[in-house]
């Protein structure tokens, strides 16, 4: 964007007090220009030290790094005129000093952790904000939406990408924003430089055991969003009925931070008292501060009432006025893939897209539609390739518990052996079928359906592709599943 900052606008300090202009900032050598700051991250596969040496000869004006990055390129910064800043934590000097260099953000933000749900949570809580008449957008998983779009790549960008998004929405005229923070995100300091009004907590169970080490680094790096990333006058917004919220609470206390409990617990501050189900909704009781609420919500599933209370939540937490928000709850809509209405067939059976990848949102989702349907329930389900591969059998399982039968297909094979995936699947559900194409396991789920049934097909929700290899071949859940009704029912969707 043609500008040029001081290593000190950016909160830097170089070896030696060296001075030098900045002309942007890359964490990837390859896309170094002369004037660059180049931030050399540990990374997961190799030390960015690695590529020092290559971001000198593009022109890089500064080094940001780690001693350990420092002494892979020794001789190399030894030679050279660029500034050399030593962090013990360059991610998050990095996030820093990206918040800096865009230097706007919209002036209220949110965010959202939890293994389940922070898409949904986000999305209900710009919702919310529009209903209040703000311009508001949600980022994450399904992109930037709302009063400014755009596409993301990851559910929790890198710094620089997230703040020149969110530098672009103020300068759209967004106030209010709502994002995702992915336990990568939040592990990798992603949005560290983020001023936050207010946090969330969705839920904790098994996901994303191929990253982190164990089970409690995997929470800690969640517990980082109220331990570091939200400051003290900031507010918690906690789910006290996961058990893990509890010791979330007490982390947002330690730090002295305001708390809002939610769930169905005595005494959480928003609590739900009762849900009443129907084929296209639910009607919700609940209470906040002794008084009582009844409010009909037109979204499939149990747990879409507890994100549509966190993010109310949230709301309230970052400053809007409590009963103005319950106002403009009815007015909530579907999250795309997530317990979407994708097709009805003409007997009246229901066709849903949900983006279940975990095995507690595979439970979780079957067994929310339950009380919306009359007959007998079919779900699809898969695994990702490259992902978390313990979770595999355990999604099966959770599947064979709480549907009347079960299909087992592939979902973004990726790198992997997709045979191998379902057999892992399936050995959490053996008496599953097993239809490898994606399209026919659709087809068959359909077909399957008599008047009073209902289909959830799992996994993909918003996405609109299969990943197959390096290939990403078009395939969109929603759109499969009204194709299939159309052939089978003559023209019906
Ligand atoms: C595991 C993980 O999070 N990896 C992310 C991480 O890469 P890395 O540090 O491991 O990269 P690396 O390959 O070891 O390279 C180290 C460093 O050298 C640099 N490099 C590398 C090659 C080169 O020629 N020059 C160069 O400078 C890299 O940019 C990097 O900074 O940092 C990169 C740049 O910021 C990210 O693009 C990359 O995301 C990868 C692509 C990814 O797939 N991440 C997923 C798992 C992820 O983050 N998902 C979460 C949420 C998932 C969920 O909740 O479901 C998300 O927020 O999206
Ligand atoms: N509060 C919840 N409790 C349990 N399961 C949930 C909850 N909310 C959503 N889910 C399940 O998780 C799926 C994904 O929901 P959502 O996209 O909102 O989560 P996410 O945390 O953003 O996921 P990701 O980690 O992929 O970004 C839903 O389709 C549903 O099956
Ligand atoms: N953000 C999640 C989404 C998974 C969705 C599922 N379709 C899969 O590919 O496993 C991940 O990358 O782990
Ligand atoms: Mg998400």
């Amino acid at each position: 964007m043609g500008q040029i900052r001081s290593l000190a606008e950016l909160g830097l300090t170089a070896q030696g007090g060296r001075q030098v202009e900045i002309t942007g900032l890359s964490v990837d050598s390859r896309t170094v220009r002369d004037g660059t700051l180049f931030a050399a991250l540990p990374g997961t596969r190799v030390h960015g030290g690695e590529f020092i040496q290559y971001a000198l000869r593009m022109g890089a004006a500064a080094i940001l790094t780690d001693a350990i990055g420092a002494r892979i390129a020794h001789e190399e910064l030894a030679a050279s005129d660029a500034a050399l800043i030593i962090a013990q934590d360059p991610r998050q000097t990095l996030a820093y000093a990206a918040a800096l260099w865009f230097g706007a953000q919209p002036e209220t933000m949110i965010a959202v952790t939890g293994t389940n749900g922070k898409t949904s949570v986000a999305t209900f809580t710009r919702q919310i904000w529009e209903g209040l008449g703000f311009e508001a957008v949600n980022l994450g998983t399904t992109g930037v939406e709302g009063a400014y779009s755009a596409p993301m790549t990851h559910t929790t960008p890198e710094p620089i990408t997230l703040h020149r998004l969110l530098a672009d929405c103020e300068s759209a005229g967004v106030t209010h924003a709502a994002m995702e923070a992915s336990s990568h995100g939040l592990a990798q300091s992603r949005l560290d430089g983020v001023r936050l009004a207010a946090a969330g907590f969705t839920n904790f169970t098994q996901d994303h055991l191929d990253y982190h080490a164990s089970f409690e680094e995997y929470f800690n790096a969640k517990a980082g969003l109220f331990a570091r990333v939200l400051p003290e006058e900031g507010v918690a917004v906690i789910n006290v009925d996961d058990p893990r919220g509890v010791d979330m609470a007490e982390i947002a206390a330690d730090r002295g931070q305001d708390i809002i409990t939610v769930g169905r617990r005595d005494g959480a501050d928003l609590r739900l008292m009762a849900q009443r189900f129907d084929a296209t909704g639910q009607v919700l009781r609940f209470d906040w501060e002794g008084h009582v609420h009844q409010l009909r919500l037109d979204l499939i599933g149990g747990f879409q009432a507890e994100n549509v209370l966190l993010a109310a939540g949230l709301a309230i937490g970052a400053g809007a006025d409590a009963e103005r928000v319950f106002e403009t709850l009815p007015g909530m809509k579907t999250v795309r893939g997530r317990m979407q209405l994708a097709a009805t067939r003409e007997n009246g059976a229901a066709v849903f897209v949900d983006y279940a990848h975990t095995p507690d949102a595979v439970a979780t989702a079957i067994k929310a539609l339950r009380p919306h349907v009359m007959g007998r329930l079919i779900a699809i389900i898969g695994a990702g390739g490259d992902r978390d591969a313990a979770k595999r059998p355990l999604m099966g399982q959770a599947a064979c518990e709480n549907a009347d039968e079960v299909i087992v297909t592939d979902d973004n094979p990726r790198s992997e052996d997709p045979a191998v995936i379902r057999a892992a699947v399936m050995q959490g559900c053996p008496g599953a079928q097993e239809v490898g194409d994606r399209a026919l396991a659709i087809l068959r789920g359909v077909d399957a359906l008599g008047p009073g049934d209902a289909l959830l097909i799992c996994g993909k929700g918003h996405e609109t592709g299969q990943t197959v290899g390096d290939d990403v071949l078009p395939f969109d859940d929603v759109e499969q599943a009204s194709v299939v009704v159309s052939a089978l029912d003559g023209g019906l969707a």
